[in-house]
C-alpha cells in the first residue's frame, strides 16, 4: 500500500493549530495551574522516562497535535511500514530496517516474501565471525590474532557504527576499532600510521561499493597492505559488507568474505545489518543481539502504544509544533554522557538526509516547512560553549537532554555534579530569572541604585525555553539501540505528516555526479567543463 498524498496544510487540526499558535505559552504559568502537568505530559516506557512537560503546549494543542497525526493517516503508515509495503517509491523499495531486529515474531516480509530466516542466515555469519577474531580463532594472514579492525565507508556505512562503538566503548573486546571515512588522503594516512598490516582487520562497507570515497580508501589501503603483504593473503584480513556482490568480487574479496546487505535497508538506518559489523566485532556479538534487542523493544513500543503516550510520535508532533508554527528552525540533541558525542552527527545524517525534501510525495513543491536542523553536543562542555545563545540569544531552539540515572564506572561523585547540571539546566532555562530577582540579587552583592539599573537588562534571562527530558536507567546496548530506534521512528512520523518521501536522497546523488566532473577538470591540462567564473578562477588557482 502507498502512503496518502494529502498535504498537512488543509487539515482541520493544522488550522487548528495555527491558530492556537497565535496564543502565549508561559512555562512557568502552565506549571502553576496544573498540578499533574508532569503527570500528564511524561512517558515511561521500562527503563526510558520521557518528561515533555517543559514544552510550550496545553492540552488544546496536545489534542490538536494527536489529531494532526490521525488526519495524516498515521496508523495505516506505521503498518505500511513494518508491513514492508514500497514506501521508499522513488526507489522503488520498501523500508524494513526493523526486520533486522525482528526476534520475536519469527517472521518478517518485505512485500509479502518472508525474509526472516535470509536475515538470521546473515546475523549468524556476523556473530560467527565477530566471536571468530575475539577469540583468535581467525587469524591474520601470518597467524597473529587480530588486534585492531579498520571500518571503511562513509554516510551510513559510518556514522551509525562509530557512534555505536564510540558510545558503549565501556564494554569493548579486547581489539581497537578505527573508522576511515573521508576521502582525505590526510585522515587516512593518520589511521594507518599507527596500525600493523599484520594484525589489522579491514571491514570495507558500502551498500552500493560504488561511493567514491570508500573505494578509493579501499584501494590505498590495499595497496599499503600490499607492501608487506602479497594479494593471496588479502581473503585473510579484508572483508567487505554490500549488496554489489559482484563489484565486491571484482575487487578481489573471496566470496566467503562478503556479507550481504538488502537494498530494503536505507544506508543511513544500516547500523543493524551487516553494515554494523565493526560493532560485532568490537563490542562482542552478545553485545550487538543486545543492541538490536533494546532497538526491537523500542519498536514494539512504537507499533503497540496509542499515539498520546507513544514516544517517537509525541517527540515527531512536538518537533512539527515548532518547526511548523512557532517558527524554529532547529532541534539540539544534548547528552548528558561523553559517550554519546557522536549522537548528533549520527542524527544529522538519519534526519536531514531523511526528510531535508521540499517535493511533497505527489511531486508538488511544498509550501510550509519540513525537515529541521539537527545539532548538538554533550552537556556539561555545550553548557561552556553555546547554551549562552539557548538561554539569552534571539532564536527558540527546542532540546532534547538526555541523561542516565547510572554512570558506568560508578564514580557517583561525579556523576551527581554532571546530573545535578542536567536537571538545572532545564529548569534554568524554563524559569528565566526576573527583573525582581536580578536585582535582588545584585542589591544582595552591595551594588549601588545606579549600578544596578545599568546592569539589570543584562542578566535578565526570559526563560521559557521548551526541553525534553529523556532519562534512561543506564547506557548499556540495549538501552542504546532503544534509544537510536526512538529517533528513527521519530523521523519516519514527521516524514509521514510532512507528506513527503524519507527513504530517498537524491540530493546527495547529484553532489556525487557533480565531483566527478570536477574531478576531471582538475586531472586534465584543460578546464573542459563549463564552470561559472568563481569556479572557474578557484580551479586554475588550485591547479597552478
Ligand atoms: O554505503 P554506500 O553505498 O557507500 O553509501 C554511503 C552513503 O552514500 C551517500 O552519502 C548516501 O546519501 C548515504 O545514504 C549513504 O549512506
Amino acid at each position: 500500500m502507498s502512503l496518502q498524498t494529502l498535504s498537512p496544510v488543509n487539515f482541520k487540526s493544522w488550522k487548528e493549530l495555527e491558530s492556537l499558535s497565535k496564543n502565549e505559552f508561559k512555562l512557568n504559568a502552565l506549571f502553576e495551574s496544573n498540578s499533574k502537568r508532569f503527570q500528564e505530559f511524561s512517558i515511561q516506557n521500562k527503563d526510558f522516562l520521557v518528561d515533555f512537560s517543559k514544552n510550550l503546549l496545553n492540552e488544546e494543542v496536545f489534542e490538536q497535535l494527536i489529531n494532526l497525526a490521525g488526519e495524516a493517516d498515521l496508523k495505516n503508515a506505521i503498518k505500511s511500514y513494518f508491513a514492508g509495503d514500497k514506501i521508499n517509491e522513488t526507489e522503488g523499495r520498501s523500508v524494513l530496517h526493523t526486520a533486522l531486529r525482528t526476534s520475536k515474531t519469527n517472521s518478517a516480509k518485505v512485500e509479502g516474501k518472508e525474509v526472516f530466516e535470509d536475515v538470521q542466515s546473515v546475523l549468524t555469519k556476523i556473530k560467527s565471525f565477530s566471536d571468530q577474531v575475539n577469540s583468535g580463532e581467525r587469524k591474520s594472514y601470518t597467524g597473529k590474532k587480530f588486534t585492531d579492525v579498520v571500518n571503511i565507508g562513509i554516510g551510513g556505512s559510518d556514522l551509525g557504527p562509530q557512534m555505536i562503538v564510540d558510545a558503549l566503548a565501556y564494554y569493548q573486546e579486547d581489539i581497537t576499532p578505527h573508522f576511515i571515512s573521508n576521502v582525505d588522503g590526510d585522515h587516512v594516512s593518520e589511521t594507518l600510521k599507527h596500525l600493523n598490516p599484520e594484525t589489522t582487520l579491514f571491514l570495507i562497507v558500502s551498500k552500493s561499493f560504488t561511493t567514491q570515497e570508500t573505494l578509493t580508501n579501499a584501494n590505498t589501503v590495499r595497496d599499503w597492505f600490499l607492501k608487506s603483504a602479497t594479494k593471496a593473503d588479502v581473503k585473510h584480513n579484508f572483508v567487505a559488507v554490500s549488496t554489489n556482490i559482484s563489484a565486491v568480487e571484482d575487487f578481489g574479496i573471496a566470496k566467503e568474505n562478503i556479507f550481504p546487505m538488502y537494498d530494503w535497508v536505507g544506508g543511513r538506518f544500516s547500523l543493524w545489518s551487516a553494515a554494523g559489523l565493526s560493532i560485532a566485532v568490537s563490542l562482542g556479538s552478545k553485545k550487538f543481539q543486545d543492541l538490536l534487542d533494546g532497538a526491537e523493544d523500542m519498536d514494539t513500543h512504537f507499533k503497540t502504544s496509542e499515539f498520546d503516550n507513544n514516544i517517537p510520535v509525541v517527540l515527531a508532533l512536538l518537533g512539527i509544533w515548532y518547526n511548523n508554527f512557532l517558527g524554529a528552525e532547529s532541534e539540539a540533541i544534548i547528552p548528558y554522557t561523553q559517550y554519546l558525542q557522536k549522537l548528533a552527527p549520527y542524527l544529522q545524517q538519519a534526519s536531514m538526509e531523511s526528510n531535508g525534501k521540499s517535493v511533497d510525495r505527489a511531486g508538488v513543491k511544498v509550501n510550509y516547512q519540513t525537515g529541521t536542523i539537527v545539532w548538538g553536543e554533550p552537556g556539561t562542555n555545550s553548557q561552556h560553549a553555546f547554551f549562552q545563545l539557548i538561554h539569552q540569544g534571539t532564536k527558540l531552539i527546542p532540546s532534547d537532554f538526555i541523561g542516565f540515572k547510572n554512570s558506568l564506572h560508578g564514580n557517583s561523585k561525579h556523576h551527581d555534579i554532571l546530573m545535578a547540571n542536567y536537571f538545572a539546566q532545564t529548569e534554568a532555562l524554563m524559569k528565566g530569572k526576573s527583573k525582581e530577582e536580578v536585582h535582588k540579587e545584585l542589591e544582595n552583592n552591595g551594588l549601588s541604585v545606579e549600578e544596578i539599573q545599568k546592569l539589570l537588562p543584562f542578566k535578565v534571562f526570559d526563560g521559557n525555553k521548551p526541553t525534553t527530558s529523556i532519562l534512561i536507567d543506564e547506557l548499556t546496548p540495549r538501552s542504546l539501540g532503544k534509544l537510536v530506534s526512538m529517533y528513527e521512528h521519530k523521523i519516519f512520523v514527521q516524514g509521514v505528516i510532512w507528506n513527503i518521501f524519507s527513504y530517498d536522497q537524491w540530493g546527495v546523488e547529484l553532489g556525487k555526479q557533480l565531483a566527478k566532473n570536477t574531478l576531471k577538470d582538475i586531472e586534465s591540462s584543460q578546464i573542459e567543463n563549463q564552470h561559472d567564473s568563481s569556479t572557474t578562477e578557484l580551479l586554475k588557482y588550485y591547479k597552478s
